[in-house]
């Protein structure tokens, strides 16, 4: 037997030298899903299968990137180097490269991003004078991303009605329209969206037999992680690329789907026995990841879940500590009680920061924690939200390199034509614009000729239009003659974007100077990493990488130690020590726009599962009482999500009583009646001041959704001559805090007050501090 056959178990061993037919892997999380897939890949190469004849899909770069690395490791990096393996988007892009002259695109297409096409959709909803508030640019955008998922082109979606409900036909019918008219202007412009990735490559390997034969000739081997979040689009080209060997293993868990609002269906698992009756199940059972305590609360919380394939999971590991719930009072509490738990256990167990994440449901939620994390100098990486590549100067320089390996690029011309400053107005471009949609071609072909497609301009703004099309020109020129690092220099420099960033001297601009710097010294890096592995070093391969980059990937620093920040959606496949979740809310997890049908709470409750299960040692969910929501607190009550989780496993801590007052009248979420959690309240997590409350009286379910903010009914301050030094207060924005001194008299009586998040010095007449211990 190979020796690396011995690191696994019995059953990952038979998944991993099963190598021929179609095989599916269906297993709970932690159970080796992804080192089976790639122990498979490094058997087929150790057996001789030529590296470039495996497809192998994954959810990020980042995850294709470790997975060779280990592969390498396993049957040495000489033979891992050819293997295709990457997001599906990746993968395909370079396969339509390939073969774009087959749908009518050059080689070089760009790649639109959400926001170029947010804007190209604005731009036509304009253009057909419809309503902006009606037509929401990002929902139309969702509708079309999921009508191209479903292969639903558009003239089929405006022949037939039943792709749009009648009330939303009633509301947006001209969506069908919009739809037609985007997709025409991404053509002209030589553009394709990210779903069009997926859509093109279906219509590739549909109408083009000899292509479609090629490729499924080509990969002997395919393998696809995190198989129950492929969409329709991803599907079909699976089943079609693999029609003529059916090797293709697939592995992946159903409780852990949820990118269904992306268009991902659990089906595609179901479809997979249908396709390939003769395939092999394999069931791995054996986590490895977590302790037993974790393991056996995210099984109590998915058993709620109707619709799922029956499944076991079970580890070896060591019982290790319970989930910690704790109760902030606001959210600024709950940000400190996370830093300050993370800082006393890196110290007393002597941890490393990259041991620790905090994961979140939305991004919104990240500001306080990163606040908190900061005060306390923890450093952090944060994936999501607002990526370094959406930065207006970055995209910026982006749109100067695009136009230059694309002059068709629309959305990019757009950008920055007038970026630096030329004299080209808005008045002229929307003219060139309408010449270019009325004529079928894109706003650089207008721009040669303007007079020719009935634009007419004066003989000032000609001159400064000739002076684009020759800088542009100089570009791609240049761009051919030159690595990516000395093109894209010379572009930035002679474009006038880094003399107009260097000019301004505020810190902002600094700021953006220094993140053009940054965009260079990563051009830099390409271009080194390309001559040591042989690769193209050219501009338009450049542009490629990024454009294609996932939230996981938009990242440098990947190797100093730091906790880590992200959304659950992005925590998929990954794993830390040491695990916080915060916001476990009604209304903020589930989300309150996941909460109309069963359907929707079973996907979050799966979310819920991929959350707990990323936990190896510890896992601590937190809430909070009231939440800042549009300027005024709003109260909260827990998510039903911990009142779901097995009480066996869970523990509540506390140094203090002052929770669950005042119980209201409502309805109770419990689904199982002798298994509710213990919650208490804490500001300090204490070993061996643990005190538990069964929360069957007070657990309510407040209202969340459609009410709008409320303030906490329950808080009501004290009068401001009551508070005295000594006391312990509540304030509704910073938490639980302790008065440790009183100065002034009057109007001007002013307390000091110790929060969690440090001190403050607080003007008694506006604080509204309610006393919660007598000093
Ligand atoms: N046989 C084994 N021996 C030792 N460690 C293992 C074994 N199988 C898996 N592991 C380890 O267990 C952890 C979980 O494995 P892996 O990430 O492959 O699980 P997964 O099923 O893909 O999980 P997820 O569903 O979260 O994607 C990893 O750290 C992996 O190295
Ligand atoms: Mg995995």
């Amino acid at each position: 037997m190979h020796d690396y056959l011995k690191k696994l178990n019995e059953a990952q061993r038979e998944a991993v030298v099963n190598t021929k037919g179609a095989s599916l892997v269906i297993a709970g999380a932690g159970s080796g899903k992804t080192r089976v897939l790639t122990y498979r890949i490094a058997h087929l190469l150790a057996n001789g299968v030529p590296p470039y004849k495996i497809l192998a899909l994954t959810f990020t770069n980042k995850a294709a990137r470790e997975m060779k690395q280990r592969i390498g490791e396993i049957v040495g990096f000489e033979h891992a180097s050819n293997l295709w393996m990457g997001t599906f988007h990746s993968i395909f892009a370079r396969i339509l490269r390939y073969e774009s002259a087959y749908l009518g695109y050059d080689s070089n297409y760009t790649i639109y991003d959400t926001s170029d096409s947010k804007n190209l959709i604005k731009s036509i909803i304009k253009e057909k004078k419809l309503d902006e508030k009606t037509y929401k640019p990002g929902q139309i955008l969702g509708r079309i991303s999921r009508a191209k998922n479903n292969l639903i082109t558009p003239s089929t979606y405006q022949n037939n009605s039943t792709y749009y409900s009648t009330d939303e036909a009633h509301r947006v019918p001209y969506t069908g329209q919009i739809y037609a008219a985007y997709m025409k202007r991404c053509k002209i412009s030589g553009a394709m969206d990210f779903d069009d990735l997926l859509l093109n490559t279906n219509i590739l390997l549909r109408d083009h037999k000899a292509v479609l034969e090629k490729y499924q000739q080509k990969f002997d081997y395919i393998l696809v992680d995190e198989y129950q979040d492929t969409n329709f689009a991803q599907y079909l080209i699976l089943k079609k690329l693999a029609e003529k060997h059916h090797n293709i293993c697939v592995v992946g868990d159903d409780s852990q789907s949820i990118y269904a609002f992306r268009g991902a269906k659990i089906e595609n698992i179901l479809n997979f026995q249908k396709d390939y009756p003769e395939m092999k199940v394999f069931k791995l059972e054996h986590n490895y990841r977590s302790t037993q305590n974790i393991v056996n609360a995210a099984n109590s919380v998915i058993a709620n879940n109707q619709k799922q394939l029956p499944k076991k999971v079970f580890t070896e590991n060591d019982e290790g500590e319970k989930i910690g719930i704790v109760r902030a009072i606001t959210e600024v509490e709950e940000g400190h009680l996370i830093a300050n738990s993370i800082q006393e256990k890196r110290l007393n167990e002597q941890k490393k920061f990259s041991d620790f994440a905090i994961l979140y449901r939305t991004n919104a939620q990240s500001r306080i924690l990163e606040e908190a994390l900061r005060k306390r100098n923890i450093p952090y990486r944060i994936y999501g939200g607002l990526s370094f590549y959406q930065r207006k100067e970055i995209k910026d320089l982006v749109g100067y390199l695009r136009m230059t390996i694309n002059p068709n690029d629309d959305e990019a011309l757009k950008r920055i034509i007038n970026y630096p400053a030329r004299g080209i107005g808005s008045t002229t471009m929307s003219k060139l614009e309408s010449a270019a949609t009325a004529n079928g071609i894109s706003i650089w072909q207008v721009l040669a000729a303007p007079q020719n497609y009935g634009v007419n301009i004066n003989s000032g703004t000609t001159k400064k239009l000739q002076g684009f099309i020759i800088l542009v020109q100089q570009f791609t020129e240049l761009a051919a003659n030159n690595d990516a690092y000395d093109a894209a220099i010379q572009i930035a420099s002679n474009s006038g974007l880094l003399k107009d960033l260097y000019n301004d001297k505020s810190p902002e601009g600094r700021s953006r100077y220094e993140n053009i710097q940054e965009l260079l010294n990563g051009i830099k890096d390409f271009v080194s990493n390309a001559h040591e592995e042989g690769t193209d070093v050219k501009l338009h391969t450049y542009i490629e990488n990024i454009a294609l980059l996932t939230d996981m990937d938009k990242n440098k620093d990947e190797d100093q130690e730091r906790i880590t920040l992200m959304t659950i959606h992005s925590a998929k496949g990954l794993e830390f020590q040491h695990l916080y979740i915060a916001g476990l809310e009604e209304g903020l997890f589930p989300s309150s726009m996941s909460m109309e049908s069963p359907e929707e709470i079973e996907e979050e409750r799966r979310l819920f599962y991929v959350a707990l299960t990323r936990a190896e040692q510890t896992a601590s969910l937190y809430w909070c009482q009231s939440r800042y929501k549009w300027g005024s607190v709003e109260s909260k009550s827990p998510s039903r999500f911990l009142k779901e989780l097995d009480q066996a496993y869970i523990e509540a801590t506390s140094d203090d009583n002052y929770s669950f007052e005042n119980p209201e009248p409502g309805q109770t979420h419990f689904r199982k009646p002798g298994s509710q959690p213990a919650f208490q309240n804490s500001s300090t997590r204490k070993s061996g001041t643990i005190k538990s409350r069964n929360m069957r009286q007070p657990m309510r379910s407040r209202p969340t959704a459609n009410q709008g903010p409320a303030a906490d009914p329950n808080f009501t301050p004290d009068p401001p001559e009551n508070i005295k030094e000594g006391q312990t207060v509540i304030h509704q924005r910073f938490g639980r805090g302790e008065i440790t001194r009183i100065e002034g008299e009057g109007t001007n009586r002013k307390a000091s007050v110790q929060f969690a998040s440090g001190r403050k010095t607080l003007l008694l007449r506006f604080a509204k501090l309610k006393v919660i211990k007598a000093s």
